[in-house]
């Protein structure tokens, strides 16, 4: 499987996204990577059609953005930036709740995420880190073959981060993932590819292993050194 992107869009009269082109494949984990206010929440809701760009999303050929939001919405997952819900819904509640979510995929996504034994209890007993789990296994439920998340590990402990990018890991073989990421040196471990936008441009594109510290100096403006640790490349910045 294979998603095809290149959208360009605005506010009003403010260009947000300027021709933003890249192409996420099942088996690797791409990561949205860029400063603040570059772009990178306003491409996932682009990708997904919550807002309207211009340009194509294309699943395998198909352009999601033509499809009625029914239809997409089998197709792509969006995970928005976590916020806890206000109402006292069961963790198997809250799971079914997407529109395509099968009473097969609630059980296989809740245990997948480790809150099987849990289900009955409400919803407001999770942990800001647990409450992530339980937005991933809601977007599992959904069944659709791409998943874009907003910043899953905001919020979360570093243990509690693991957990979940492990989780993004072991799904990439079976699903298209796309995250956006702020923590970069996650985004270093975990990720297959890196996107990073500056100012709603693709400013460069690429694996880990070609990051070069230069780059993030020039976006993000700040002294970066990378460097290996156990050969797991460590970004450290501002000295
Ligand atoms: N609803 C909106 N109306 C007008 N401008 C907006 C709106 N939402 C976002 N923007 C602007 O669009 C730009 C991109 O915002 P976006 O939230 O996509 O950035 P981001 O890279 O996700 O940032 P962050 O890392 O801070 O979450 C910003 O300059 C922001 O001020």
């Amino acid at each position: 499987m294979r998603l095809e992107v290149r959208v360009s869009f605005a506010y009003g009269e403010r260009e947000v996204l300027k021709s933003v082109e890249f192409t996420a494949e099942m088996g690797e984990l791409l990561a949205i990577i860029g400063p603040n206010g570059a772009g990178k929440s306003t491409l996932l809701k682009a990708m997904v059609g919550i807002l309207r760009p211009t340009g194509s999303v294309r699943l395998d050929g198909r352009d999601l953005l033509s499809m009625r939001p029914p239809e997409r919405a089998r197709l792509i997952t969006y995970v928005p930036q976590s916020s806890f819900p206000e109402f006292a819904f069961t963790i198997e509640e809250f799971v079914e709740m997407g529109a395509y979510a099968t009473r097969g995929n609630v059980e296989a996504a809740l245990k997948r995420v480790g809150l099987w034994e849990r289900r009955k209890e409400p919803v407001t007993n999770l942990s800001g880190g647990e409450y992530q789990l339980a937005l991933v296994a809601r977007a599992l439920a959904q069944g659709s073959g791409a998943i874009l998340l907003d910043e899953p590990t905001s919020h979360l402990d570093i243990n509690h981060s693991l957990m979940v990018m492990e989780l993004l890991k072991g799904l990439k073989e079976e699903k298209i993932i796309v995250a956006v990421l702020h923590d970069l040196n996650l985004a270093l471990r975990y990720a297959d590819r890196l996107v990073l936008l500056k100012e709603g441009e693709k400013y460069w594109e690429g694996t880990p292993e070609e990051l070069e510290p230069e780059v993030l100096e020039e976006v993000y403006g700040v002294k970066a050194r990378i460097a290996e640790v156990d050969g797991h490349r460590v970004l450290l910045a501002g000295i």
